[in-house]
């Protein structure tokens, strides 16, 4: 089964196509306003076909737009969980298959089963209004589940968790979307690298990057990509053979081949530290430009290498803003030519 998406909605700047494989994970990330939730709401027919707006959505070349959402076999999960509040957990949860014809017995053995495999055990009578936002949740997401979806969409279904509460989630979804074809939308690195098969960055309602997500997320292209693996992409020009340099003239030293001139460096900040005080016409020196600290951990921002920087242990007490400092390197800076 292959899941074809297509969206062009003018109104909204967004234009996407997107396959999904049958038990693919796909993680849909971006920043604020790039079209993700578009996305999924166009799966889940929420957003509709008009003049102005063309949404295809197929399984195996089947179009669905003709066929009702409720026998579409999708779920959809939301930051909130829009249960029915005068239905108690069981009902809520159960809510799906009888109204697909399961027998009220059979739909509320199944619930009782789905409610004890998200943790809601002794939860099962309260109404959602005496639930917290986290067992607010687990029950959509049993009540997702129940219908046995084809499709799990996820829209940051985690977004008002506390830690404890997404992690929580985060393992159910983990565990019982094994099986399933699943899309979701977030912004928490966590959830793509606990669920993600594949990685689709959007930027500006377009589909900017795609990849496997392991090896998306330690070589990506997109700098939404980079910034959320933890990286930062710099502008800067390889002037000789394995140095790279930055704008404001830091030189580092460059993995493999590329060719001279204008080129972009993938800068991970585990691998660059700050040493002592340096010539200022030190290869590799920059300019401090501000100081922070990370829990205990200080952190430096040295001009025009924008990422939080570890200072050396001996140059720890002498780091201070103005200053001129070595950037000791623990590997290359990966570098492709500027496109
Ligand atoms: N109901 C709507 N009517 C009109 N425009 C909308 C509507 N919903 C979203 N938009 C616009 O469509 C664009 C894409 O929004 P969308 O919600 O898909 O982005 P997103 O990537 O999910 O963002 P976020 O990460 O903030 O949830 C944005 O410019 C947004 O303002």
């Amino acid at each position: 089964m292959t899941l074809s998406i297509e969206v062009v909605c003018p109104e909204r700047g967004v234009e996407a196509r997107l396959e999904v494989a049958e038990g693919e994970h796909v993680a849909l990330v971006g920043p604020n306003g790039a079209g993700k939730s578009t996305v999924l709401e166009s799966v889940a027919g929420v957003l509709r076909e008009d003049r102005r707006t063309r949404v295809r959505v197929s399984l195996d070349g089947r179009d669905l737009s003709r066929v009702p959402l409720h026998r579409r076999g999708f779920a959809s999960l939301s930051q909130s969980a829009h249960l029915f509040g005068h239905m108690s957990v069981l009902d809520n949860i159960a809510y799906g298959l009888v109204s697909g014809g399961m027998k009220k017995r059979a739909a509320r053995a199944k619930a009782i089963a789905l409610a004890a495999e998200v943790g809601l055990e002794g939860l099962e009578h309260r109404r959602p209004a005496t639930l917290s936002g986290g067992q607010a949740q687990k029950c959509s997401l049993a009540r997702a589940l129940a219908i046995e979806p084809r499709v799990l969409l996820l829209d940051e279904p985690m977004a008002a968790l506390d830690v404890r509460a997404a992690r929580e989630l985060r393992g159910f979804i983990a565990r019982l979307s094994r099986s399933r074809t699943l899309v979701f939308a977030t912004h928490d690195l966590l959830d793509v690298l606990a669920w993600a098969d594949r990685v689709c960055v959007f930027e500006s309602g377009r589909v900017v990057e795609v990849g496997e997500c392991d090896a998306a997320l330690a070589s990506p292209h997109s700098e939404f990509l980079a910034e959320l693996a933890g990286l930062q992409w710099v502008e800067g020009e390889v002037r000789a053979r394995g140095v790279f340099v930055t704008r404001g003239g830091i030189a580092l030293e460059a993995a493999g081949e590329c060719r001279l001139g204008p080129a972009r460096a993938l800068i991970d900040p585990r691998a660059l530290r700050l040493r002592e005080e340096s010539p200022s016409d030190a290869s590799g020196a920059g300019i401090i430009r501000g100081l922070s600290r990370i829990g205990h951990r200080p952190v430096v921002y040295v001009e025009d290498v924008p990422v939080e920087l570890s200072a050396h242990e001996e140059a720890r007490g002498t780091v201070a803003e103005g200053q001129t400092a070595t950037i000791l390197q623990s590997a290359p800076v990966k570098v492709e030519p500027r496109r």
